[in-house]
């Protein structure tokens, strides 16, 4: 039988949530709920260069990708979705974004307190000052480049003093530790001297300009992870208003065709709470379309198939968005690379154990990235359309000439006899390489996705079609029904929102964490100013 509990608000705990939840309890008149399906961080999730072993754990929701043509091509495991409204929408959406698709990818998602900001890898980019100016120019009132600064500078603690004394772009006062990297192999500083070999800039590229090649900047606190679990909710232990429910599922019961509260599974019993205001869904951007669909919110005729009643027809899922990458293998003749015999002994681990730093304070051996515009793009816009990143035992390419010239024919690369180790893709026998023939099909046979998920919410003004939140992050039905039926407002139901990656219009250019973690930021204000004035 259901338990009753009354309650004025919950959210889901990842990226977003986390920094959701803790801000609406500094007001000790806000009781919030957040329910979240995974459990607590652990060891391994705190040290950076253990990031893709957390892929392989509980910590992670472990969807893979409908089958699709045209990429992931030589994955041959075909993905099985238990629930089918989750199926419906990658196979959808993977059909609607073609290269930007895959087949039967691994799709890693956080189940834990910080969500996917627990098992991410660390990697602190904000975008380019063109994602949110085009957010805005679409109609998203609030959401321009300088309306959303303040909130990226809201969350940060930057312990870079050259960067933090640049305080239009970057504050010390928030409660996400950033932090360079604490060790680098010799081959970082070869990556950063034949990106100025060619060029470009060595320096902030999350400032004034995002064109530049630099060591990372990563979510980390002396040495260990700075998920937006440590950040946000490690601080609120002790508030009396925030209770935190772990292990619990949540699904909403929208029978009665509004948002009033969510049910969820714990300890076998179904558990029904009541939002006094908002039900917020913070689950990212694969789990709240799900969510939605299964509560009758999303695409009428698909619906209909699953045998969901409909409570709104719209477009939950089709904007589906993710950067696909390319891994590419150089190889040195030096020993500067990351071998276990080099960077994994007592001393490294050691270093690590007492002072925080060496090999394992690097997630997953990236030491530097580079932002990089293409023959396709601009170069004076400042809106690159490639990131590099600089894996110590291989390196990320632009999957063109750029790439090739940097290894093989800067200085610097050359000092190391650095080439790149192509291997045949027997699939494509006359492909040699390095022609756009051959990086081609080796981008679609063994294709990588970055795991930047997002869109499947869109938010857009209320002549956008394909939206489905609006710039205050709120349903679209829920405004129109607010509009013909007073009453929602007589029961104190005022709406339902999304506050997560999903909400993206249009993915951001690089990394997606820090962009989730300000839309929790602003969402919050959102969420502050019209519970005020209700
Ligand atoms: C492997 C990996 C590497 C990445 N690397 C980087 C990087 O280096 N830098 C970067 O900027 N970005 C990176 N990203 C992307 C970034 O982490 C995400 O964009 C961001 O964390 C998404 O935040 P979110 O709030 O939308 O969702 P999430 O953080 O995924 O949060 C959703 C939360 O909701 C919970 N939830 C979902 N469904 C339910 C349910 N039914 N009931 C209860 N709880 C539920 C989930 O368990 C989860 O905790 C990476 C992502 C992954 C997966």
């Amino acid at each position: 039988m259901a338990e009753q509990l009354v309650l004025e608000a919950f959210v889901g705990a990842g990226s977003a949530g986390s920094v959701i939840a803790s801000r609406l309890t500094e007001n000790p008149n806000y009781k919030v709920l957040l329910l979240e399906a995974g459990g607590d961080e652990n060891s391994i999730s705190e040290t950076p260069a253990f990031t893709l072993f957390l892929q392989q754990t509980d910590l992670n929701w472990k969807y893979k990708n409908e089958q699709v043509p045209g990429a992931c091509l030589g994955l041959k495991e075909k993905v099985h979705f238990h629930d089918h409204s989750l199926k419906w929408i990658h196979h959808k959406l993977t059909n609607y974004l073609c290269l930007f698709s895959f087949q039967s990818c691994l799709l890693p998602r956080g189940k834990v307190l910080g969500g996917s900001s627990t098992i991410n890898y660390l990697l602190y980019v904000r975008g380019n000052k063109r994602d949110f100016d085009g957010w805005a120019n679409l109609g998203n009132y609030g959401w321009s480049y300088e309306e959303v600064l303040p909130y990226f500078k809201k969350s940060e603690d930057n312990e870079n003093p050259v960067y933090a004394r640049n305080e239009r772009y970057h504050s010390t006062n928030g409660n996400l530790t950033i932090s360079d990297i604490k060790f680098k192999t010799p081959l970082s500083d070869i990556f950063l001297r034949a990106g100025q070999e060619f060029g470009y800039r060595i320096g902030d590229y999350n400032a004034e300009n995002q064109t530049a090649f630099a060591p990372l900047q990563i979510f980390a606190r002396n040495g260990t992870r700075c998920s937006t679990s440590k950040a946000f909710l490690h601080p609120t232990i002790g508030r009396k208003n925030l209770d935190i429910a772990k292990f619990a599922h949540i699904l909403i019961d929208a029978e009665s065709k509004r948002a009033y509260g969510v049910r969820f599974f714990r300890n076998g019993k179904y558990h029904d709470v009541y939002a006094r205001k908002e039900v917020i869904l913070s689950a990212g951007a694969a789990n709240t379309p799900q969510l939605l669909m299964l509560s009758g919110i999303g695409p009428k005729n698909e619906l209909k198939k699953l045998g969901i009643p409909l409570i709104k027809d719209l477009p939950v899922g089709f904007n589906l968005q993710d950067h696909y990458a390319l891994p590419l293998v150089f190889l040195t003749d030096k020993p500067i690379t990351y071998t276990p015999s080099r960077y994994n002994t007592i001393l490294t681990n050691m270093s690590y154990d007492i002072y925080r730093s060496g090999p394992l304070s690097v997630p997953f051996g990236i030491e530097a990235t580079g932002f990089i515009s293409t023959k396709y793009q601009d170069p004076k816009l400042d809106f690159p359309d490639i990131q590099l990143f600089l894996v110590s035992a291989s390196a990320a390419t632009d999957a063109g000439k750029f790439t090739l010239k940097l290894v093989e024919e800067s200085k610097a690369f050359k000092e190391v006899n650095a080439k790149y180790h192509f291997v045949p893709i027997p699939m494509c026998p006359n492909a040699v390489p390095p022609s756009d023939e051959y990086l081609d099909c080796y981008m679609r046979w063994y294709t990588t996705v970055e795991h930047h998920l997002s869109g499947t919410a869109k938010m857009g003004p209320h002549d956008d079609p394909t939206a489905v939140v609006d710039p205050e992050l709120r349903y679209h039905f829920l405004l129109i029904l607010l509009k013909f039926n007073l009453n929602f407002r007589v029961y104190g139901i005022s709406g339902l929102r999304v506050a997560d990656a999903s909400i993206m219009p249009i993915v951001t250019t690089g990394n997606t964490n820090a962009p989730v973690i300000m839309i929790g930021e602003k969402a919050s204000d959102l969420i502050k100013n019209s519970w005020k004035n209700a």
